[in-house]
């Protein structure tokens, strides 16, 4: 039997739309064993128990890509959710990143980290969430003329990521269609620049930074109306001087960072969450340095 364990991830991290993510340290896990045939699901959702489950689907493609020599005839994934699906939080991605781990190990095929990284990002279509899961840390990412670029970010071990899920859900398809084709050159500029400073700011440990750098003109303001009470949540994080709010991934979830001992700004943000409908909860996170592992048991 093999394990493969694959993490959240927040990607955009502000203005890093499409190309900045980061790992968090809350884990799916799923289980997979060969069978003589057939195809059997444990702990999965029932909507998603059939052929088109998102990591047998990437196994499939990545037999198809890859054309092992090797294939199992049969398999069984079972899963262990523990990352809210649809909230921003990456889930797709560890679906993806767990299914090619996974065909890998099982046909003996031997790939590297990045030529899984491609496949990944072949599939989730940008690789902000899928880099982070596969590394760990701060990545940027990208792709050009089928060349992989990327580069880790180490982040401050002291800062917590609290990262505020409402009961709703928002798919990143429908997160995406609402944004523009095309953004004004000053936008651009806008973006480029925290961007810039948001790396140098955690590469520097200087967090009073963080804030304005988490500022962006790409995606969150186009997003904001899909997500009850955003303007009211970021505002009210801001005011009680978090280091820094933005959007995780597409949303819906909100994300605030503060430092270890912050537990003040922790309770005072609960009892605010409390009083607005939508069961806002946090999940109260730490950047995981290592990304995604296995272990055959
Ligand atoms: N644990 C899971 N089990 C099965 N499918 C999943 C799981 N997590 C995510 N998915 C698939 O990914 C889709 C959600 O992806 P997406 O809209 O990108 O949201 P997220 O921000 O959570 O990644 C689901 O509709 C489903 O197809
Ligand atoms: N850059 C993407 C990130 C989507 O991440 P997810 O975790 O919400 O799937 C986007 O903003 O659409």
């Amino acid at each position: 039997m093999l394990e493969v364990y694959v993490p959240a991830t927040s990607a955009n991290i502000g203005p890093g739309y499409d190309c900045l993510g980061l790992c968090l340290d809350l884990f799916n896990k799923f289980t997979f064993e060969e069978l003589e045939s057939g195809l059997q699901f444990e702990g999965c959702d029932e909507a998603f128990a059939n052929e088109d489950n998102l990591v047998y689907k990437t196994m499939l493609f990545f037999y198809d890509k890859v054309k092992p020599k090797k294939i199992p005839k049969g398999i069984k994934i079972s899963f262990e959710n523990n990352i809210p699906i649809c909230r921003g939080l990456g889930s797709s991605s560890t679906c993806i990143v767990a299914g090619l781990m996974a065909a890998n190990v099982l046909s003996e095929a031997n790939l590297s980290k990045d030529e899984i990284l491609k496949l990944a990002i072949e599939l989730e279509g940008h690789p902000d969430n899928v880099a982070p899961a596969i590394y760990g840390n701060m990545i940027i990412a990208f792709m050009e003329d089928g060349n992989l670029y990327h580069e880790s970010i180490e982040v401050p071990k002291e800062i917590r990521f609290l990262a505020m899920v409402p009961d709703f859900e928002l798919s990143t398809e429908k997160a995406r269609a609402v944004l523009p084709k095309e953004i004004p050159h000053k936008d651009g500029v806008f973006n480029v620049s925290r961007c810039a400073l948001l790396i140098a700011a955690f590469t520097k440990n200087n967090l009073d930074l963080v804030k304005v750098a988490c500022k962006d003109k790409f995606h969150q303001d186009y997003r904001s109306h899909l997500i009850n009470n955003y303007d009211d949540i970021v505002a009210y994080a801001n005011k009680l001087d978090s280091l820094g709010t933005f959007l995780s991934g597409a949303g819906p979830t909100i994300m605030t960072l503060v430092k270890d001992g912050d537990d003040e700004i922790v309770e005072k943000m609960k009892s605010y969450l409390s009083t607005l409908e939508n069961n806002w909860q946090i999940l109260d996170l730490h950047c995981d340095p290592n990304g995604a592992y296995y272990k055959e048991v």
